[in-house]
């Protein structure tokens, strides 16, 4: 079976076919600058040169029909008609409490992701369109979404509840829900393997560092806490987001400033973070390289942005009494030697030992950086999403069929 895995962006498209006999992603690629004069796909194939195609591309119905053309294309395809394609298989951001596991893709669902468009702006509404698209293109193909809150559902309610009047829980869901489930959940089952170690018995926090951040403490296999909350602004300071500030800040900046709750709320998602620090980029490669040229605020931006991560290490090594690893993951967490090396290099209290020759090694495997009698082991672990959604799709869309077959 080929399944289309797809991650929508609200100007981008990320897609990858898999093969599922094989589990092997046959294509990758994306979509960018959708909606924008001069949109850019990026196609690849294994062991072939990158194709670059740049045309106008203004909404995600014909971003989907560029991908399937480009997957069944004469030269650079790798399917010969898209009915190959038996499945598309969506990263969903917001699940709310709805949702603890994957779901194929109803009138209900839609509804459901929908009506959770306030609490994930940047990233419900663009995978909406991404659902939609693929209806449009591909009609009778099952469509499975794969949610970023559903690993986090085991959270207990003192990791979950804000501490304010509970009849907003009750009346409003506003809780802490968490994201990136789908990495953490994807990298503490590969962090378990790679220990030789049941995830059963290992206490483990996973970093997942990418444009948007968030770390989680996952005990014996199941998310405890982490710190992403309501949506994906708390926690970590990231890319363009601020992480954790007082709500005071909020009511404070629009009577001083004279700005409305959209305005406070896009300079939050949007403004702040590296980019906002470092006056220069939400892209950590830029702030490494500024901040090796002397940029003292790019210094600034890259020291606040390991700080959190490391207090927020400190922080779960406390809430499971005890750490078997701490690992590394996603575009920052695996590319970034002087990122894990400025957070680990404070955690000595915990007998956390980094090898350096071991952290400047690039790979695409896991791998340990702590020496050998390191008290915790430090890991880098590459994650893969979009793995872990194909494999949910397979499923769900064979038991169907199955179910279907036995009447
Ligand atoms: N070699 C590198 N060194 C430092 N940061 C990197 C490197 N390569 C990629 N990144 C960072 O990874 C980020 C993207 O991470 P990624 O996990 O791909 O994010 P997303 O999936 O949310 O788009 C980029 O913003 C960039 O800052
Ligand atoms: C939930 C979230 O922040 O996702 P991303 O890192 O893809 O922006
Ligand atoms: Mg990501």
């Amino acid at each position: 079976m080929n399944i289309l895995v797809i991650n929508a962006g609200s100007s981008s498209l990320k897609y990858q076919l898999y093969n599922m006999s094989t589990e092997t992603a046959i294509a990758k690629g994306r979509v960018e600058r959708i909606g924008m004069d001069s949109s850019i796909l990026t196609h690849e194939v294994d062991h072939q040169p990158e194709v670059r195609e740049v045309s106008e591309i203004l909404d995600h119905t014909t971003a989907i029909k560029k991908v399937l053309d480009m997957l069944t294309h004469r030269k650079f395809g790798v399917l010969r008609n898209i009915a190959d394609i038996q499945a598309v298989g969506h990263r969903v951001v917001h699940g709310g409490e709805s949702f603890s596991e994957s779901v194929l893709v109803d009138a209900n669902v839609k509804l459901e992701i929908r009506r959770l468009f306030d609490l994930a702006p940047l990233h419900n509404p663009a995978h909406m369109m991404g659902i939609t698209a693929v209806e449009d293109n591909l009609p009778e193909v099952p469509q499975a979404v794969v949610f970023d809150t559903a690993f986090h559902q085991t959270m207990p309610p003192s990791s979950y509840l804000y501490a304010i009047p509970t009849v907003l829980y009750r009346k409003h869901k506003i809780r802490r829900y968490g994201f990136h489930g789908t990495s953490h959940d994807y990298v503490s089952q590969r962090t378990a393997e790679f220990l030789g170690k049941p995830l059963s018995q290992l206490k483990l926090i996973t970093c997942h560092i990418g444009n948007g951040a968030s770390c989680t403490a996952i005990l014996h296999g199941k998310s405890y806490d982490t710190s992403m909350g309501m949506t994906p602004l708390e926690g970590l300071m990231m890319g363009t987001r601020s992480g954790d500030l007082d709500p005071a800040v909020v009511p404070h900046t629009i009577n001083k400033e004279d700005l409305t709750l959209n305005e406070v709320s896009s300079m939050l998602n949007k403004h702040s973070g590296l980019i906002a620090i470092s006056g220069l980029s939400s892209d950590m490669r830029e702030i490494v390289e500024a901040m090796n040229e002397g940029n003292e605020s790019a210094k600034l931006a890259f020291d606040m942005y390991a700080y959190r991560i490391r207090k927020y290490i400190g922080a779960y090594i406390a809430a499971m009494d005890g750490a078997d690893a701490i690992v590394f993951t996603a575009g920052v967490g695996e590319n970034s030697d002087v990122l894990r090396k400025t957070v680990c290099e404070r955690l000595t209290f915990f007998g956390v030992k980094l090898d350096e020759e071991r952290n400047s090694v690039r790979s695409s495997e896991p791998r340990t950086i702590t020496t050998d009698d390191s008290a915790v082991a430090v890991l880098v672990v590459p994650t893969n999403e979009e793995l872990l959604i194909a494999r949910d799709t397979y499923r769900l869309v064979k038991n169907k069929t199955a179910g279907q077959a036995s009447f």
